[in-house]
């Protein structure tokens, strides 16, 4: 099988991402979003992101800081905001999300730091 080199700084990146998903309590951040069902998306959306797509990056080392996991966190939420409109649940979710996620981040942020 293909062990994931589970090294602390993984770990501690791993635990980061399963806080941040937690979160998204209606899951509507768990995979990608459906291009057969949302066919205007790319017109709106450069670069998708979702938490399938995060666990992934993870996995194959593309990241190596909290900072990296965080950008692709804001580029998800930004993507539903931007798409979305404001009366729709799913904006309202980023929103929230974003306000958790990011006090999730800021206190990883500072673990990451005092541990080295
Ligand atoms: C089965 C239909 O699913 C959707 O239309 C849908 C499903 C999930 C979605 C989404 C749309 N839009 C979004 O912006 C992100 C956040 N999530």
């Amino acid at each position: 099988t293909l062990e994931l080199q589970l090294t602390p700084a993984l770990v501690f990146l791993h635990s980061t991402l399963e806080q941040l998903q937690e979160k998204d309590t209606d899951h509507i951040f768990t995979t990608p979003v459906d291009l057969k069902e949302v066919p205007d998306y790319l017109e709106f959306v450069s670069e998708p992101m979702d938490f399938s797509t995060m666990r992934d990056k993870l996995e194959a080392h593309k990241y190596s800081s909290v900072a990296d996991l965080e950008s692709d966190f804001n580029l998800m939420i930004s993507n539903c905001l931007r798409y979305n409109s404001n009366d729709t649940v799913f904006h309202k979710a980023a929103m929230q999300l974003r306000e958790v996620g990011g006090a999730i981040l800021r206190h990883a942020q500072l673990q990451a730091l005092s541990i080295g």
